[in-house]
């Protein structure tokens, strides 16, 4: 997983990043600039943690490079992964819409550079631009509807679930390319702890998939040739 830009550009180009974040799409010019006005950029080296669980916090971040993974512990005190963040994706709004507590931590897994927004010129983008309000409401949904999914397949073989992990990484940051959807080729332990199954399970459904040519993988980069065909490996 590569840096796509370099920190000299990101600073400079904070702004035309910023803008470029799905939840302004559609927006008009001088709201946008409304809201970005102070967005503070911050560079953050692999494995730091942005957010602690229980947490007080006044801020919506950003992911302007990078990706981050949203942590929790099940009852036995076991990492889980609920989510892998990136490029365009926001985070911490839920603190800053209901004002209680961080429901998770969030961390980063490579070099990551984060725009944090104060929450209350989120919540004020939010009241005054309905398409705001929309784009929000979509991002919600999508997160929604990827959790009902997992929670579907938590009993399935564990090709099932490899496939499905996949799946959710593809629908959530999957980009659209001539040879298929690339995802980032994450280690196996992440994946282990978004699909729940041991990491050398993990690895060994992966060769499968790989042999059967449904997944290829390329340094930094998974891609799924077929998104329908890896779909039909799920029982
Ligand atoms: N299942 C999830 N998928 C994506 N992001 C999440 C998920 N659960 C929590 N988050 C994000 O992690 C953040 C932790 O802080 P907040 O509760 O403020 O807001 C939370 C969301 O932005």
């Amino acid at each position: 997983m590569e840096e796509k830009y370099s920190a000299r550009e990101l600073n400079s180009n904070m702004n035309a990043l910023m803008s470029a974040a799905p939840l302004f799409a559609g927006l008009p010019q001088p709201a946008v600039d409304k809201a970005i006005k102070n967005v503070v950029t911050r560079s953050h080296p692999a494995n730091q943690v942005i957010l602690l669980e229980n947490d007080w916090g006044g801020s919506v971040y950003f992911i302007l490079n990078g990706w981050v993974k949203i942590r929790t512990y099940n009852m036995d005190g076991k990492e889980v992964t609920l989510n892998i963040l990136g490029i365009g994706e926001l985070f911490g709004e839920m603190a800053a819409l209901d004002q209680v507590p961080r429901s998770t931590d969030v961390i980063t897994l490579t070099p990551t550079m984060i725009g944090s927004m104060p929450s209350q010129d989120f919540v004020q983008l939010v009241k005054t631009e309905p398409m705001a309000g929309v784009r929000l409401a979509q991002l919600m949904a999508k997160r929604l509807r990827q959790l009902n999914r997992r929670l579907r397949l938590r009993e399935s073989d564990s090709v099932s679930r490899v496939a499905d992990t996949l799946i959710f990484l593809a629908e959530g940051q999957g980009k659209s390319q001539a040879q298929g959807t690339e995802i980032p080729n994450l280690p196996h332990r992440e994946l282990s702890s978004l699909s729940g199954l041991a990491r050398e399970t993990v690895t060994r459904v992966l060769t499968k998939l790989e042999k059967k040519g449904l997944i290829l993988r390329e340094h930094d980069l998974l891609i799924i040739p077929d998104l329908a065909a890896l779909e039909d490996t799920i029982v």
